[in-house]
């Protein structure tokens, strides 16, 4: 579904992505994570086809997104920002209208558009359906946001920061949808945000972009595996409290009660959280590009 090579992109003197290299599979959800600055939106732009590379070989469902085609582009789905220019519509009018467009593109697997009364209830805005755009709070367009990303039913969606600015309970049904869609195996996904929690509920596999280049790439698992000592093993024996890091809880727990038995008690594992990970990783790199700085931390 996306197939990313050795991208680069420089902006006038400056190189902000160098050698960005990933795949995903059909059916997948990827989240990108990395600092501010680190490239997410530029790569997710050059993905969309709304920014020029400088350099590598991108293909996304097949085809060379500077030259994606009306076609193509009834396939892809996109979360901008926000859709302010649209301020005296109301919401199942703009989905209605939007929706028609990609009538011409349905097919016998997938029939477009999305039903907007379907749509509409699916990112929990029904009671908003006749409301002006301009009406809505800035969760309520969020929502409607992801609803013109998906309308067109697409076999590929990219969302920048979807969940930035939604309550609680938002961020949960769209969470709900995240997992709705790729599901059924027929959206692949690949969203951005800052927020670990949200990145380990849906991700099926994560990508850790620091400083425009990829540091990591794999399942929440894989990365904490990355780090040395990523768990904490705490127990207490003959009266006494230990602790122990470790990269191999599960292999550790079970070598201490072959050594020590029922000796072992009060047994406790942490195991390391995606922000442990996200956060040893980043520094890791951070101190790999510039040492003193890395030590001096
Ligand atoms: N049009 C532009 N011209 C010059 N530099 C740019 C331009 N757009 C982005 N940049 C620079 O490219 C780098 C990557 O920006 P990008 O917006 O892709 O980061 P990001 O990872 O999405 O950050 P955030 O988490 O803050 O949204 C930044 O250093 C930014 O200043």
């Amino acid at each position: 579904m996306l197939d990313v090579d050795g991208l680069r992109m420089r902006y006038g003197a400056t190189d902000v992505l160098h050698d960005v290299t990933f795949q995903a599979r059909q059916g997948e959800v990827l989240v990108l994570l990395g600092p501010n600055g680190a490239g997410k939106t530029t790569t997710i732009e050059i993905l969309e086809g709304f920014r020029m590379r400088s350099d590598g070989r991108v293909e996304v469902l097949g085809t060379d997104p500077a030259h994606g085609d009306e076609r193509w582009r009834a396939r892809v789905g996109v979360v901008l920002q926000s859709w302010r220019d649209h301020a005296k519509w109301r919401v199942r009018q703009l989905l209605e209208y939007l929706g028609s467009y990609y009538a011409d593109y349905s097919t016998a697997r997938v029939e477009r558009p999305w039903d907007a009364d379907e749509l509409i209830a699916a990112v929990g805005l029904t009671e908003h359906a006749d409301k002006q755009i301009k009406m809505l709070s800035g969760g309520q367009r969020r929502r409607l946001d992801v609803a013109i990303g998906v309308v067109g039913r697409p076999e590929l969606l990219f969302l920048d920061e979807p969940t930035a600015g939604l309550d609680p309970q938002a961020r949960r049904e769209f969470h709900d949808l995240v997992v709705r869609l790729a599901e059924e195996g027929a959206t692949t996904i690949l969203l951005t945000t800052h927020d670990l929690d949200e990145a380990e509920k849906l991700a099926d596999r994560i990508l850790i972009l620091n400083g425009g280049r990829i540091i990591a790439d794999g399942t929440a698992e894989e990365l904490a595996h990355q780090i040395v000592g990523a768990d904490e093993v705490r127990w207490t024996r003959d009266g006494r409290r230990f602790v122990q890091s470790t990269g191999e809880s599960t292999r550790f727990v079970f070598d201490l009660f072959r050594q020590y038995g029922e000796t072992v008690t009060d047994l406790e594992v942490r195991r390391a959280s995606l922000e442990d990970t996200y956060l040893a990783l980043v520094r890791q790199a951070e101190a790999a590009a510039s040492p003193l700085e890395g030590a001096a931390r």
